[in-house]
């Protein structure tokens, strides 16, 4: 079993937030529990990683996946621990984490253009007087063009196949420019090409600097697209390089038991 908390060191630095000090922002997730009534979803899980990394969150259903991105995104209250984003306690959602939830998790009849939705991305980094200057719109432009949907900006989110929804509330999360990215099972419902696709943009975007943290289910793309992974069963069974963490021995005792 492999539980550590050391990182390797990845050699870049943080272009997305800190040109002048080079140093790497860190997550440090400490001693987290989340109970649903008496149901006890995570147990007492810790982790460190930082800016540049991809991790992938493996686990059975009911694992506990989303619970952790919810709880990392401030989301959802927890019952012990704590989650550090550059030294600072997180306690609610803030601006620096972009969180993409289940699909089934939205509201798809809201009334809004999928060009809408995607410069609702861009709303929390809005000034005081919350007008959106030509950067806004150049931002939230080459969101839909990262995720193929510029053509289909005009259209209504519920007139939109399952894996283009999935693609426009992509674009709304790379438009936010969060720092972190928190997804949840972001490759659902993409075909071949768009899954390949987003495995470039997600490398791009940790290459650029950016945390990207997803609940994944294929483990034969993993170790393609996240340089970590994480087994998780209620509390972290292992976590640290991929190519580590997963090996049959501790698949088979995560997913038999
Ligand atoms: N809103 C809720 N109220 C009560 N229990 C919940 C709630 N959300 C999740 N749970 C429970 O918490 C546990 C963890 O659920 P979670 O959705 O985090 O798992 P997951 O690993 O994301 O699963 P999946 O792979 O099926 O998406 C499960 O036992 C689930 O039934």
């Amino acid at each position: 079993m492999i539980l550590t908390n050391k990182q390797s060191t990845v050699s870049e630095d943080c272009p997305s937030c800190d040109h002048s000090h080079h140093h790497k922002h860190a997550l440090h997730v400490e001693s987290i529990s989340v109970r649903y009534h008496k149901n006890l979803a995570l147990e007492d899980v810790s982790f460190d990683t930082q800016c540049g990394h991809a991790v992938a969150l493996l686990g059975p259903n009911g694992a506990g996946k989303s619970t952790l991105l919810k709880t990392i995104a401030g989301l959802i209250p927890r019952s012990a621990g704590i989650v550090r984003w550059r030294n600072q306690p997180v306690k609610k959602w803030s601006r620096e984490f972009a969180y993409l939830p289940q699909s089934e998790e939205v509201n798809w009849d809201f009334p809004i253009t999928v060009r809408g939705m995607v410069e609702m991305g861009r709303y929390p980094q809005l000034g005081a007087f919350k007008k959106f200057s030509s950067h806004d719109e150049e931002v939230v432009d080459h969101a839909l063009e990262l995720m193929h949907m510029a053509e289909l900006g005009h259209r209504q989110i519920n007139e939109l196949s399952g894996g283009q929804k999935q693609r426009a509330f992509l674009a709304r999360a790379i438009a936010q420019e969060a720092h972190v990215m928190l997804l949840d099972e972001p490759f659902t419902g993409l075909d071949r090409e768009h899954s390949a696709q987003l495995q470039q943009v997600i490398r791009q975007l940790t290459k650029d600097g950016r945390l990207i943290i997803a609940s994944h289910h294929d483990l034969n793309t993993a170790e393609d697209i996240f340089d970590q992974a994480m087994l998780l069963k209620r509390n972290i069974h292992a976590f640290g390089a991929t190519k580590d963490v997963l090996t049959n021995s501790q698949l088979d005792a995560l997913y038999k038991s």
